[in-house]
């Protein structure tokens, strides 16, 4: 077993993290596999993994794979032809006779040995060739098929701590397959090289290979101990790693903070990562010098079975137990065979790191598939929707309490709603479940009466355009960035622009001096900064570009001023006018909320009050009203009164 061990703490870590930072997130995760990891665990798991990988090669390219396999056969086979021409060779040469005749007779065998060669080498160029087609081949549908189940799965089970971190642990895989293949390539060529050269020397003489397995073993035994002892200090190290990017991390972004050159910020992570880097050279030099005491110990012992070997030989050609030539070709076979022994181990090392990151893939893309949104079931039909939600239920996975509890209301079709409530309330949540982000934990959101539960959720979807309270920015173009509200239908610039127009950000984009071009990230070619609202107005924008039957918009005024405040309620409003759309409306604005068709008021958790902003500031004591006064009072505060001295 690998001795669990944790990076010595420098200065700089005492200092700024109090203690080691650690990460409760992914790569916290690779300490279990890799303390699992055992060379001989990882030796027994390879086929189950070339198998993996050999039905993904399969798939996408069949007649590659065969050609490779095909080529590698046939690649071990001459390497054991070699052997034996050489054999040969040396045989005539050793003979008695005068020298011209025994050349003339080792010809053929020499050439022989010549084409072997020669048809190695083509098939070595050919290998090259088929591998760079199949590889990346390989490597996309791996990424494709990763990614692909990362936005199909259920919001709730990337909520789960535990879910989530082993779907986010498949990303690292992607790039291991078409390694891996390569490793398992080479390890299988070698094997083949191996059990040739080991066949060769049986025919020789029964107890070579029995040396052969004795030289092999020290440098066996010493790659594996050299391997352990790098994982079992990876292991220990990689939360020191990754503590050393997160900190050299701010200086590189092209937004770093202020404080990184008015307070000196700078000079302070650039200490830590020195005085870190020491600790971690220090660590490595450590294992340089296990390394080299380890191959020191495996190079003595293989050198003495070696020697033994080499005995071995002598005295069967003193005895007479091996004629001169095929002594030659055994010494020939010892040396190939230890070089491809090193071929194989460097190899299965290699490839059992990848195997970590590969297996993590793997169980990511089964664990997504388990986790995956539906889409079978009753689609959602008929233009508009209304939604009903009858006692629903819903908490977090993980949280100790409900965030939600036994709420019953409707949002009607063509109308504008407005969820409202303190922080924390449940209004996000609400809104979640009405889009089918969520499913509730008990009771039930019914869409035109199909229950969420049973529906198609592509169809649940079709009918929800969002606007959230971040706005997610991506890094495309500004055009792109309103695309993405409807990615399925083909980008429409003339909508584009009037979705831009209508958000109040068509201008402002169009005096960009890339205009639609500019790339919505800095630091990138025609790289653009957007304020915070600017980025809002992209997001409206992206929501009249989407137009659906529901419209759910979480706080869309944070970032804006006054006006566009004002123009933004306006224009939510204008969205009802086909007596088709319904707004969902979440907001803290109560002068806003005045002029919706109903409102929804959310107590922790719990739905208080339901009714139009009349009705609501009707109820004695209401929440809604108390909320509305509050909010009033900042807008109109009393009058200061005359000062006390001039009162007298
Ligand atoms: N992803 C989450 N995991 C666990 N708990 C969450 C999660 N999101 C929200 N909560 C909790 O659920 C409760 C309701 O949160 P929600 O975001 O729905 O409130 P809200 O009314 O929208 O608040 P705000 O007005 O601040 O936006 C809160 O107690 C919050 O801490």
């Amino acid at each position: 077993m690998t001795k669990k061990a944790h990076a010595p703490l420098s200065q700089s870590e005492k200092l700024l993290f109090s203690g080691a930072l650690r990460h409760d997130k992914a790569w916290a995760q690779y300490e279990n596999p890799l303390l699992r990891m055992s060379f001989w665990a990882m030796a027994r798991q390879f086929p189950a993994m070339l198998a993996m990988i050999g039905r993904t090669a399969w798939r996408e390219d069949p007649r590659a794979l065969v050609v490779l396999a095909a080529a590698q056969l046939v690649s071990g086979a001459m390497s054991a032809f070699l052997l034996v021409a050489t054999n040969q060779v040396l045989v005539h040469l050793f003979a008695s006779g005068p020298t011209p005749e025994k050349l003339r007779e080792s010809l053929p065998a020499l050439l022989a040995g010549g084409a072997s060669s020669a048809g190695s080498v083509l098939l070595g160029c050919l290998i090259v060739k088929v591998e760079g087609r199949l590889y990346p081949k390989i490597e996309l549908s791996c990424r494709t098929a990763y990614y692909t189940m990362m936005t199909r799965v259920e919001m709730a089970a990337m909520e789960d701590k535990d879910i989530h971190r082993q779907l986010a642990l498949g990303q690292y895989g992607t790039d291991s397959v078409r390694r891996m293949l390569s490793n398992s390539v080479w390890i299988i060529s070698g094997l083949m090289s191996l059990a040739a050269a080991a066949t060769v020397l049986a025919c020789l003489h029964p107890l070579l290979p029995a040396a052969l397995a004795l030289i092999a073993a020290p440098r066996w035994w010493g790659a594996v101990v050299v391997m352990r002892r790098a994982y079992a200090s990876q292991h220990a190290w990689i939360d020191h790693r990754r503590a050393t990017d997160v900190l050299l991390y701010p200086i590189t972004r092209a937004d770093a903070t202020p404080e990184l050159r008015v307070h000196g910020a700078g000079r302070l992570l650039i200490r830590a990562q020195e005085d870190m880097g020491r600790t971690a050279a220090a660590e490595k030099a450590r294992l340089a010098g296990a390394e080299a005491k380890t191959e020191l110990t495996a190079a003595a012992m293989s050198g003495t079975a070696r020697i033994t070997a080499y005995a071995l030989l002598w005295w069967l050609l003193t005895s007479g137990g091996m004629p001169l030539a095929a002594a030659g070709t055994a010494v020939l076979a010892i040396r190939n065979a230890t070089g491809y022994l090193n071929q194989i181990v460097t190899q299965l090392n290699h490839m059992c790191e990848e195997s970590l990151y590969l297996t993590d893939m793997d169980n990511s893309i089964k664990l997504g598939a388990r986790h995956a949104i539906p889409d079978n079931g009753a689609t959602v039909k008929g233009a508009g929707v209304d939604v009903v939600l009858a006692d629903v239920t819903f908490r977090y996975p993980g949280a100790t309490r409900d965030a939600l509890r036994g709420v019953s209301l409707t949002i009607p079709q063509g109308k504008v709603v407005a969820l409202v409530g303190e922080n924390g309330s449940g209004k996000t949540t609400l809104a979640h479940l009405v889009a089918g982000l969520y499913l509730p934990t008990s009771g039930k959101v019914f869409h035109n009466r199909v229950e969420i539960h049973d529906a198609d959720r592509n169809s649940v979807f079709d009918k929800v355009a969002l606007l959230p309270q971040d706005v997610g920015s991506w890094p495309m173009t500004v055009r792109a960035n309103i695309h993405i509200g409807d990615p399925a239908r083909p980008m429409h610039q003339e909508k584009i622009e009037a979705a831009a127009e209508q958000a109040g950000i068509r201008q402002v984009v169009e005096e960009l001096p890339h205009a639609w071009d500019s790339i919505a990230l800095k630091g990138f070619e025609r790289g653009v900064r957007l304020s915070g609202g600017q980025w809002q107005r992209i997001g409206i924008a992206r929501a009249v570009y989407r137009r659906r039957d529901l419209l759910i918009v979480d706080e869309p005024t944070a970032a804006l001023d006054p006006k566009a405040e004002i123009d933004m309620f306006d224009s939510l409003r204008s969205f009802t006018d086909d007596g088709t759309t319904t707004v969902l409306l979440i907001t803290h604005r109560l002068a806003a909320t005045a002029t919706a068709d109903l409102i929804h008021v959310l107590h922790d958790g719990r739905l208080v009050e339901s009714g139009t902003h009349t009705e609501l500031m009707a109820l004695d004591k209401g929440r809604y009203r108390e909320l509305y006064q509050l909010q009033a009072a900042q807008y109109n505060p009393p009058l200061p009164g005359p000062r006390k001295e001039e009162t007298v």
